[in-house]
């Protein structure tokens, strides 16, 4: 085949409902699970890190001596809580954004009824995608545990189950604090011996077929590809084409380097732009205390989203907050189809979204101030169904950013490889780069 054929790339399948049976590697953790013990396993992309998880979860959601309240599905992401069916570990511990110390957190949380029994009631505390946990979070979610349940046990005696690969994502760097706290891994937290003794370590991929492929893939997770590899990537590069128009989203290290991405790839786009700016505004803490400038300030800089966002129709978006649990979640993608104003949606009866400060979670209904504006906000194709997402505005509302972001963020997105036969790679030293 020449190089520079284009090749179509179909949508990928729906999930297929194919009964696995767990590998001999895979099966043991689960034993060692059902004997109560704490794991955590690990493991490179595809070694079915996720199906064994989600098998641990069946198998004790189905335990008819376990009360269904004894089991918390959590992870570090709420696209990663919602792929197996469960929640982000702050959403579980109620601990909001967690910037607090491990005191007032514990504190507050036994003085709550619903979030002392939670804590209380929880025997088995799933935690997905540990690598973007920080071990400062890790270290305090283990003195909670032991505080609301008056246990000296590690992590309050709870059996964790714990699944990521530490070579994936790291967890967010915390630039609220005075000197920009680096972040540290799960791994590093000073409880993490104490709770979870030795890694299981995965090693058959399920994902991959191809041994070339796989040893790649291998040595890329290591940073340390050879340039035999090199030229098997370099050899199979030609144009592409996706049949669904969405396209693999892209991670850089670089704030600027997404930015350059994304105004690129906009600026390719037919049609008028439109721009969003963000009406920001210092808001209250959780002790109802008013933010001061500086640290609101900080806060922003911390937001994924930007004070100005400029959209076309055809731009690929992603969600980046969660708005409806279980649909409409951080990390969903789409195309932007059209801009509408709140009336005309309603009036084409899609859906509109308007997300909330308190409960993400449900729709609210639209309001007639919304209603009435004229505003045209953005009609996106999600992988589900057309919603429109709008933001409230209200006095209440403190930070009014649109809720869609233009994507194009990452670099080499190999675990699509497998799947959707697609790899996307750049092989010049990135500054910066700190794996
Ligand atoms: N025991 C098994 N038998 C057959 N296929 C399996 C088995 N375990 C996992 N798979 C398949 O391997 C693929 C990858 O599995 P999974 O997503 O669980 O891997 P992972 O380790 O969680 O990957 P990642 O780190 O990228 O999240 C899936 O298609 C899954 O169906």
């Amino acid at each position: 085949m020449a190089t520079t054929d284009p090749v179509v790339i179909p949508p990928p399948p729906p999930p297929a409902l194919k009964h696995i049976r767990l590998s001999r590697e895979q099966y043991k953790v689960l034993e060692m699970v059902l004997a109560g013990k704490s794991v955590f396993f690990t493991g490179p992309a595809g070694t079915g890190k996720s199906i064994l998880l989600k098998e641990i979860i069946r198998t004790l959601k189905e335990d008819p001596s376990r009360r269904p309240s004894s089991l918390a599905v959590t992870a570090s992401t709420g696209i990663a809580g919602l792929n197996i069916g469960g929640s982000t570990v702050h959403s579980f511990a109620g601990i909001g954004l967690g910037k607090e110390s491990k005191e007032r957190l514990a504190k507050r949380i036994k003085e709550s009824f619903r979030l002392r029994v939670r804590w209380q009631e929880t025997k088995t505390l799933c935690i997905d995608e540990i690598s973007m946990l920080d071990g400062v979070l890790f270290d305090k979610l283990e003195y909670i545990a032991r505080f609301v349940r008056d246990s000296k046990l590690p992590f309050g005696g709870m059996q964790l189950i714990i699944s990521g690969d530490f070579f994936q994502l790291p967890p967010v760097p915390d630039k609220t604090h005075e000197n920009s706290m680096p972040a540290t891994y799960a791994f590093d937290a000073q409880s993490w011996q104490r709770c979870m003794g030795r890694p299981i370590v995965l090693s058959r991929v399920f994902r991959q077929k191809d041994n070339a492929f796989i040893d790649i893939l291998s040595s890329m997770r290591m940073g340390v590809l050879t340039q035999t590899h090199i030229q098997q990537l370099t050899k199979l590069s030609r144009p592409l084409i996706y049949a669904d128009g969405i396209e693999p989203s892209r991670l850089f290290p670089l704030r600027v380097e997404v930015e350059a991405c994304n105004s690129g790839r906009l600026g390719a786009l037919p049609g008028t732009m439109i721009t969003y700016h963000a009406v920001d505004s210092a808001g209250f803490d959780v002790y109802n205390e008013r933010i001061n400038k500086e640290s609101a300030e900080r806060l922003l800089d911390r937001l994924v989203a930007v004070p100005r966002l400029s959209l076309k129709v055809g731009a690929q978006v992603m969600l980046i907050q969660n708005v409806v649990q279980g649909s409409l979640v951080n990390g969903s993608v789409g195309i932007l189809e059209e801009f509408l104003t709140t009336r005309e949606a309603v009036e084409r009866q899609l859906q509109v979204a308007v997300p909330q400060q308190e409960l993400p979670q449900y729709l609210s209904p639209v309001n007639g101030a919304v209603f009435e504006k004229n505003q045209a906000w953005p009609l996106t194709w999600l992988a589900s169904q057309p919603a429109i997402t709008v933001d409230e505005e209200s006095e209440e509302n403190k930070v009014d950013n649109p809720e869609v972001i233009v994507v194009s963020d990452d670099d080499a997105d190999m675990e699509s490889g497998g799947e959707y036969e697609v790899v996307l790679c750049r092989f010049n030293p990135v500054p910066h780069c700190s794996r």
